[in-house]
């Protein structure tokens, strides 16, 4: 079965087909899930002014970013444990976004290991939760790399883990049996614990250039000082993220972060946005208001679940079939043409 729809359809569809304990985990935020809710309802806040008469011509989505050259500006984010949606797990995503044509960023947590992403064909980045044994962050960066992933994704949100009510009350603290998270597997075969490092600061992203060529992004930034200071330490890329609503609850949606942190990087560097974008339309809201990308978190896991690869690839081309009427409907022909003026709160 192929779902065809809307995103919310899509959600209800994969809410039936999970266990309610996996479902409860993908689909839930930190706390009173506050900055989870406030993502969606920041897009829904926002009205377009169109532009009329702009002339014909195509419209034409095509992007560069870090590393790879995109068909649209919608980015897959990196989450974790797909083989909980789907057995097939990473496999299917990545073969559901290489049929789109698109870029899926791998996990950390992924339940398949990157070389075995990497097979489908899929264009890869890869998320990166530096560990404090340095040596074997080190050694799974050299496995990115040598998989043929074009940029490192570094989050930085995440000091601590974020505190999930709803995993705490269904006690959810396992992974079923034999779902193991691939990318931890060291050297001697053993699968290690991932250790978020609260020692983490700036001096990384010299640290992770020591050892890659990679362009680095850095995921994560809400505040535009610490945009400031992303460009200032020489980051490729900066993704305005909150982390689904998954780390501080009560922290700013990422669209109303947008504005501040577009201003403090002028252009020096792309910034691209996740949280919340469920639709076309939401994509070409934070185009509007200086994103140069989007990324998806949960609805590409509901693709998964609802029809492998097939419900994927679904998903990224309703998203950008949307994205691309609704920027002739706004007289936009490309991505350069979305400017800020276009979108009010009434
Ligand atoms: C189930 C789940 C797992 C996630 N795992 C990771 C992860 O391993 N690394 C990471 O940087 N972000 C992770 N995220 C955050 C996403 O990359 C992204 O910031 C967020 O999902 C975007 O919001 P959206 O789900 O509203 O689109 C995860 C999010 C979800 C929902
Ligand atoms: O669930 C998450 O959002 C996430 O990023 C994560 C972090 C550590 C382990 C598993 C998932």
């Amino acid at each position: 079965m192929v779902p065809g729809g809307r995103a919310r359809e899509v959600e209800r569809g994969a809410r039936d087909v999970l266990d309610p304990v996996h479902f409860d985990y993908l689909a839930g935020g930190a706390g009173d899930e506050r900055t989870l809710t406030g993502n969606e309802d920041a897009f829904a806040r926002r009205r377009l002014v169109p532009r009329v008469l702009r002339g014909p011509g195509p419209v034409d989505l095509s992007t560069d970013l870090p590393g790879v050259r995109l068909a649209a500006p919608v980015v897959v984010a990196p989450t974790a444990f797909h083989r909980l949606a789907h057995r097939d797990g990473e496999a299917a995503t990545a073969a559901g976004v290489a049929a789109a044509g698109g870029l899926l960023t791998v996990s950390t947590m992924a339940t398949t290991a990157v070389e075995g992403i990497a097979a489908t064909g899929a264009a890869l980045w890869f998320q990166l939760y530096v560990q404090p044994d340095r040596a074997f962050t080190a050694a799974l960066v050299a496995r990115a790399e040598a998989a043929g992933c074009r940029a490192l994704v570094l989050t930085v949100d995440s000091p601590v883990r974020g505190r999930h009510g709803r995993d705490e009350r269904h006690g959810f603290t396992e992974l079923p049996p034999g779902v193991v998270c691939e990318n931890l597997r060291a050297a001697d075969g053993r699968v290690r614990d991932l250790v978020v490092d609260p020692d983490l600061g700036w001096d990384a992203v010299a640290w992770l250039r020591g050892r890659t060529t990679l362009p680095v992004l850095v995921k994560g930034v809400l505040h535009p000082a610490d945009a400031r200071l992303a460009v200032e330490h020489g980051v490729d890329g900066i993704v305005v993220s909150n982390h689904g609503g998954r780390q501080l609850d009560g922290a700013v949606s990422t669209l109303d972060a947008l504005p501040a942190v577009v201003e403090a990087v002028a252009g020096r560097v792309p910034v691209l946005l996740d949280g919340g974008v469920r639709s076309g339309v939401d994509a070409l809201v934070a185009l509007a208001l200086g994103a140069d990308a989007v990324m998806l978190g949960r609805p590409v896991l509901w693709g998964l679940a609802l029809g492998g690869a097939d419900g994927v690839r679904a998903v990224l081309e309703d998203l950008t079939d949307e994205l691309a009427h609704a920027m002739a409907l706004v007289g936009a022909h490309r991505p350069a043409d979305l400017t800020p003026d276009l979108v009010t709160v009434p």
